[in-house]
């Protein structure tokens, strides 16, 4: 049956790399004899541009008639620069995960062997690094309420949760830890908020249903030293919208660049597949982008939103190969730097579809 896949590229360098994600699902589709049929929107602000908001109704209509997205990614120094400007293009990419309630926001944290020299820590502590983050990405701070003062002199961003937000989160996670080394540690501030208070005791509840699994607690301050100290302790991370974004940033250093680090965001209908990254305009338009996370992201598309595992293994291994074979972009040029073969954007695109051809053929 035909699969309709909606391609949302966005900002900076979001087209350059879901080019590059996208041309990975036409081969798939073409080896495999899979019909994909591929539709374009906007978002963000080129959007803004053309429409004068963020996320035109024309993009979500098509957005919830799609049985998969990919995006790329949202942001403009524009807005960064201005922070009074009212119309924003991140506001988008929070209608989008709001109203398609995709409050499952999946970020596998894997360090390739082969990018061992690429990470900013030593080789020793980061081998072996496996963590799958499973962030809340419908509540918290980014959605609740926002207020300014009439005299602009006092702000604030209202951190709320309800009971069954986190414990629908909180399953997923202990779901996933029951395929992998059962283990999650739940992140909170349960000394100091009220809102972790309740998530570390909804979290508690749900892992007494999972007497398999070793549950642990931990202090999102401390978790992120203890991201850096020890990677490879951690197996499943379960945290909130706010927490999961900072710390899964960090892990990127953990495991070589921004641009490895895929994502899905689930929940009761379409999911939505990208890069954790954002429009890195400081590189837009240069070939300097590197396209893996949207790659592996297509790859979580196919596995999680298609239930394709072979073919989204088949993805992984392709990259894999390309990076054994001593190609990357600048971002994962590693210590031993002088025996890369530095590549741009679309070549490492064209690198893994090859090797994507002579795997499959
Ligand atoms: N999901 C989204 O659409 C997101 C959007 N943003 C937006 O993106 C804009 C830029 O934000 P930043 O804080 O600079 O974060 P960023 O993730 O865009 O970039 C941070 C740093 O990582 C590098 N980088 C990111 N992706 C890369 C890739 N694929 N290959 C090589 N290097 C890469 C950038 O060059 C930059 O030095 C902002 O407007 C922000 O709001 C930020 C994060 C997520
Ligand atoms: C739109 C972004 C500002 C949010 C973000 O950084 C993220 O979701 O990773
Ligand atoms: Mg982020």
């Amino acid at each position: 049956m035909q699969k309709n896949i909606l391609i949302i590229p966005g900002d900076g360098i979001g087209p350059e790399v879901t080019a590059c994600g996208k041309a990975v699902l036409e081969e798939v589709a073409a080896r495999y004899g899979y019909a994909f049929a591929f539709e374009e929107a906007q978002m963000g602000h080129e959007a803004i541009l053309a429409t004068g908001v963020a996320l035109p109704d024309e993009t979500f209509e098509k957005a919830k008639a799609s049985d998969a997205i990919l995006f790329g990614a949202v942001g403009h120094v524009r807005y960064d620069n201005d922070p009074t400007l009212k119309v924003r293009p991140e506001q988008g990419l929070f209608r989008m995960r709001k109203e398609l309630g995709l409050y499952a926001n999946i970020r596998p944290v894997i360090l390739f062997d082969e990018l061992l020299d690429a990470s900013s820590l030593k080789p020793e502590i980061v081998k072996g690094t496996d963590i799958l983050f499973f962030r809340e990405l419908t509540g918290g701070a980014y959605f609740g309420e926002k207020v300014r003062s009439e005299d602009g002199e006092m702000a604030s961003d209202l951190m709320v949760y309800h009971r069954y937000e986190v414990e629908r989160i909180a399953v997923k996670a202990f779901e996933a830890a029951r395929t992998r080394r059962k283990k999650v540690c739940s992140v909170d501030k349960a000394n100091v908020l009220e809102s972790s208070r309740l998530w570390r005791e909804v979290v508690q509840q749900v892992a007494r249903r999972y007497p398999d699994v070793e549950t642990t607690h931990m202090l999102a301050d401390n978790t992120a030293m203890q991201l850096i100290k020890h990677p490879t302790w951690f197996d499943v991370i379960v945290t909130e919208n706010l927490f999961g974004d900072i710390l899964t940033d960090e892990t990127a250093q953990v495991v070589g660049s921004m641009g490895m680090l895929a994502s899905a965001s689930i929940g009761d209908g379409t999911g939505f597949f990208e890069p954790i990254h954002g429009s890195a305009y400081d590189i837009a338009g240069q070939d300097k982008a590197n396209p893996l996370a949207s790659i592996l992201s297509a790859a979580l598309l196919l596995e999680i939103g298609f239930g394709m595992k072979e073919a989204a293994k088949q993805v992984n291994d392709a990259v894999a190969r390309v990076l054994k074979a001593g190609y990357r972009t600048s971002d994962i040029s590693g210590r031993m730097g002088h025996k890369d073969k530095i590549v741009g954007t679309r070549e490492m695109g064209a690198l893994v579809i090859q090797s994507l051809r002579e795997q499959l053929l």
